[in-house]
């Protein structure tokens, strides 16, 4: 076991490039099993969640594997099912897009509940209603196996109950080969919506509306593999904006698209940070006093709950009283008790957080409940007095690729100890 250990106090200062996103490479990984061809896709980030399901991968017969530092070669040519005997599925989130995939291809599929970050109930029901109307029969075993099966898929209509990224996903994943037309209502518009149906489409699929509210797929016979290109990670690029922030930096954040972020971007401006957008970079710098302000967490595009974490850190740093809504997670709070404890004065309930900010945190041991728990609590050690370790470390690495590294190269005294050491 690993940890970070982390000596606050130093300014951000440089550049960071950012990786592939992560929520969309593991979406696009498990479809490259619609096709039995070869994908090559480019800009993977190189974390755990990805290696995992290239194990999964090769685990049901596909030749998959890296072929650099960010790309990853695909053939499921000679997969025949899609059953996955063991509990690869357990160590991340992203596994249930095996459902939507196999269910296209093979007419079936199986595998244990997702596992992923601990954020509260995350329950699969609409995934399971958008098979079942496509005319799959959908059972959960009593020790967490899902099984789904069809004879046939057949385009239908679906109104989601929930605005859902990872039921729209899965839905689309099951229809591009479903006879006639399927429509998501109500669908996530999320970029990792737009890129996994761009995917689809590049090797082949019928898909339009996808970052729309409505989005339309017509059932074809065939897909052929494809080169394809992951969009950026914005999450990792609010992560380093923030982490900008909270330290009084001047950062150059590198490879992203400035659209995908302007709910961060807008709450950061809002709160008096200096950022300016050059193409696909932007210039992220502290010039005056941060003003706390509230925030509410919403699906794209409002602020996005994978960084209110990050952000609930920040605002605990600055002077004055500022309240997080959690609009999306159903229990995303939990990792405050250890912010707590390096002196945050933060109450909070499943769904909101009332701040009264203080610069005093202080490095204590603190243990990363998940993997955005774990980057706030990076950024909290970046400010702290003294010396922060982190343990449980494994949650950050299933989703920020080198992130010692990044920020070692932007200044920051951090390093990554084995428990032993
Ligand atoms: C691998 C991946 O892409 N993970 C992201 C995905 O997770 P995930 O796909 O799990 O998140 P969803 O968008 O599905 O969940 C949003 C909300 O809907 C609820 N819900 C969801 C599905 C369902 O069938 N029934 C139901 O009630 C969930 O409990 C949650 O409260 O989107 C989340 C919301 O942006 C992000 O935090 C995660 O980083
Ligand atoms: C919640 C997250 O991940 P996952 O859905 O993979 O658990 C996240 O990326 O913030």
């Amino acid at each position: 076991m690993s940890k970070f250990v982390i000596e606050g106090g130093s300014k951000l200062k440089g550049k960071v490039n950012i990786g592939g996103f992560k929520n969309a490479a593991v979406a696009i990984i498990p479809a490259t099993l619609l096709c039995p061809g070869k994908c090559t896709i480019q800009n993977v980030p190189n974390i755990e969640d990805v290696n995992v399901f290239l194990d999964i991968l090769r685990e049901l017969g596909a030749e998959a594997r890296y072929i650099d530092d960010t790309t990853i070669y695909v053939d499921s040519t000679n997969v025949e099912g899609c059953y996955l005997k063991n509990g690869l599925s357990k160590k991340m989130r992203a596994s249930y897009y095996l459902l939507g995939a196999g269910l296209g291809r093979f007419k079936s599929s199986s595998s244990l509940l997702p596992g992923g970050c601990d954020i509260g109930e995350r329950p699969i029901d609409q995934h399971i209603k958008g098979f079942e109307a496509l005319g799959a029969t959908v059972d959960i075993t009593p020790d967490g196996r899902v099984n789904v099966r069809a004879d046939k898929l057949t385009g239908n209509k679906i109104y989601l109950d929930k605005v859902s990224v990872g039921a729209t996903i899965n839905i689309m994943l099951a229809a591009v080969y479903a006879e006639g037309r399927t429509t998501i209502e109500n669908a996530a518009k999320e970029p990792h919506i737009v890129d996994t149906a761009n995917f689809l489409n590049s090797m082949g699929a019928d898909i339009k509306g996808a970052g729309t509210d409505v989005i339309r797929i017509n059932g074809i016979k065939e897909l052929t593999g494809c080169t394809y290109r992951v969009i950026p990670d914005q999450i990792e690029a609010g992560t380093y904006m923030i982490a900008a922030a909270a330290t009084k930096g001047d950062i150059i954040i590198d490879d992203i698209i400035p659209k995908h972020l302007e709910p961060i971007t807008a709450k950061l401006k809002e709160m008096g940070l200096g950022i300016e957008e050059y193409g696909d970079s932007m210039r992220v710098f502290y010039n005056r006093e941060l003003i706390p302000v509230n925030i509410q967490t919403l699906p794209y595009p409002g602020f996005p709950t994978d960084l209110q974490q990050p952000m609930t850190v920040l605002l605990s740093t600055l002077i004055g009283e500022s309240t997080v809504v959690e609009g999306v997670s159903e229990d995303r709070f939990k990792y405050v008790n250890e912010i707590n404890r390096m002196g945050a004065n933060i109450e909070f309930t499943k769904k909101q957080a009332r701040i009264i900010g203080t610069d005093k945190l202080k490095g204590t041991v603190v243990q990363a409940t998940d993997l955005r728990a774990g980057a706030a609590l990076i950024i909290a050690g970046l400010v702290a007095d003294g010396l922060t370790e982190i343990i449980n470390i494994h949650h950050i690495d299933r989703g920020y690729e080198h992130i010692e590294n990044k920020f070692m190269n932007l200044g920051a005294k951090i390093k990554r100890v084995k428990d032993e050491e």
